[in-house]
């Protein structure tokens, strides 16, 4: 295939790798019109539960797709972006060469607020802000230096999940803690999957046939790690997760939200630093964030991070009458955690919001995959005036990415929605409106 003009879009998540490839469309697009044209998209999932699963779709041609294929050689997301370069080569036969930008989601750009080019000013900057996303920035960093050595003539470009939410007002984003120490030493809510939370409601504006100014949302992200985000005029006006990616809602293998002394009951080491192996070498943490960060979550409480499996077993224990399954079925108690997390932030927000809110959004792999969530937390939220979830329509949710499906119907204003997120688009949009880089 032959190409010019190519954005590669590359999104570690905690737990995968999500890939896609563009050509910028030539000549000036309708109005409507994507900006570029999709080539392929790739990923790897499982990272942090080998053995990892690589797929690979082509949008067109004769080149061959792969789904859910095991790669024993896939354990981190260098070796997960190497195999991945290996097949773009053979199996679509793309010119590397043709890249002309790599655009980076990387999850915590502290004082960041807008993109940056890497150079080697801004790839210490964001490595000095690794310990504050211990699972993330360091495995950005990693297919970062990747692409430095395997496509020299690329441009590499750094997209924040923090820039979206800047907009948080100062009495929603500071701790109670010494306000000097605080500014000193960064300690704020800087809020993570903003990448995420901005595809969203470009989408949902578009589906809704309404200007994002105008709109109050409550989206749920919930993947490896999980978010939720209260949009108010179409800005971030609070969200779950912290100053690190660990707060608020349990993930695969986070604890979410515990009372910060509870660290010191369950281990007397709390504040060494961790040598535990799984941790990258680079990142200096405490045993307390490495427990809460790795050892926690589904992980810790069913011995799985795939959420689907959990929510399955869930069901089971409901329908048993005979006592098989026993009363304390962790994956019982792991499906109501959840929901009782979630209903938490699902009420604090829509009373931040003033009861004004259009809809609620749910994204992210469990999000758009769990039938089973997304029907308990419709259930739960009717008190709010949300419209019903429809059994059908929660069913036969679309499964491409950037679409909108409804899943409630009623006669209340107030929609859920499944919105299939699509944070690498929501980069390469940002890349194809930045003037600069196309001059
Ligand atoms: N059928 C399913 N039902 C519920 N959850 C699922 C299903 N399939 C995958 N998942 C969940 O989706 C998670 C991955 O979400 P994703 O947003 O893609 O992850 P990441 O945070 O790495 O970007 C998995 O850890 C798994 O728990
Ligand atoms: C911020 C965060 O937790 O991202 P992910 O869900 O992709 O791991
Ligand atoms: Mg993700």
């Amino acid at each position: 295939m032959s190409h010019k003009n190519l954005i590669l879009s590359l999104n570690a998540g905690s737990s995968s790798l999500k890939i896609s490839l563009y050509a910028l469309r030539e000549g000036k697009a309708e109005s409507d019109e994507e900006p570029v044209q999709l080539l392929l998209t790739s990923s790897v999932s499982g990272i942090s539960a080998p053995p990892a699963k690589f797929s690979f779709k082509p949008s067109s041609g004769n080149a061959q797709s792969v789904k859910d294929e095991n790669i024993e050689s896939i354990h981190d997301h260098a070796s997960a972006f190497a195999h991945f370069l290996e097949r773009l080569e053979k199996d679509a036969s793309i010119d590397r060469n043709a890249i002309q930008y790599i655009c980076h989601r990387v999850v915590h750009g502290g004082d960041y607020v807008e993109p940056v080019e890497i150079t080697n000013e801004s790839y210490h900057h964001i490595e000095k802000l690794s310990d504050l996303a211990p699972l993330h920035n360091g495995s950005a960093l990693s297919v970062i230096k990747s692409c430095i050595e395997a496509l020299p003539k690329s441009k590499s470009i750094a997209y924040f999940d923090t820039t979206f939410h800047t907009s948080i007002p100062v009495h929603i984003s500071s701790y109670a803690i010494d306000p000097e120490i605080a500014k000193k030493r960064g300690l704020k809510k800087y809020g993570f999957h903003g990448l995420s939370y901005a595809f969203i409601l470009g989408a949902v504006s578009k589906f809704l046939n309404k200007p994002t100014e105008s709109l109050n949302l409550i989206i749920l992200h919930l993947g490896s790690g999980a978010s939720a985000c209260a949009i108010r005029a179409g800005k971030s006006f609070d969200t779950s997760m912290g100053l690190t990616p660990l707060h608020g809602l349990p993930g695969a293998t986070r604890s979410g939200t515990i009372d910060p002394s509870l660290i010191f009951h369950y281990t007397n080491k709390a504040g060494r630093i961790t040598h535990d192996p799984g941790m990258a070498s680079d990142i200096h943490v405490t045993q307390a964030e490495d427990i809460l960060n790795r050892k926690a979550g589904w992980k810790a409480l069913c011995g799985t991070t795939d959420f689907g499996i959990i929510s399955d077993k869930a069901e089971l224990d409901k329908d048993d009458q005979n006592g098989h399954i026993s009363k304390t079925n962790l994956n019982r108690l792991a499906f109501d955690l959840f929901v009782d997390r979630i209903l938490g932030y699902v009420g604090s927000y829509h009373l931040k919001l003033g009861g004004e809110v259009d809809a609620l959004v749910f994204s992210g792999g469990i999000g758009e995959r769990s039938v089973a969530l997304r029907d308990r937390i419709g259930e739960k939220i009717r008190c709010l005036g949300y419209q019903d979830v429809d059994r059908d329509r929660n069913g036969k949710v679309a499964a491409s990415d950037g679409a909108v499906s409804e899943i409630s119907t009623g006669v209340s204003r107030r929609k859920i929605l499944v919105v299939k997120t699509d944070e690498q688009l929501e980069m390469t949009r940002e890349c194809v409106s930045d003037k600069k880089l196309w001059a």
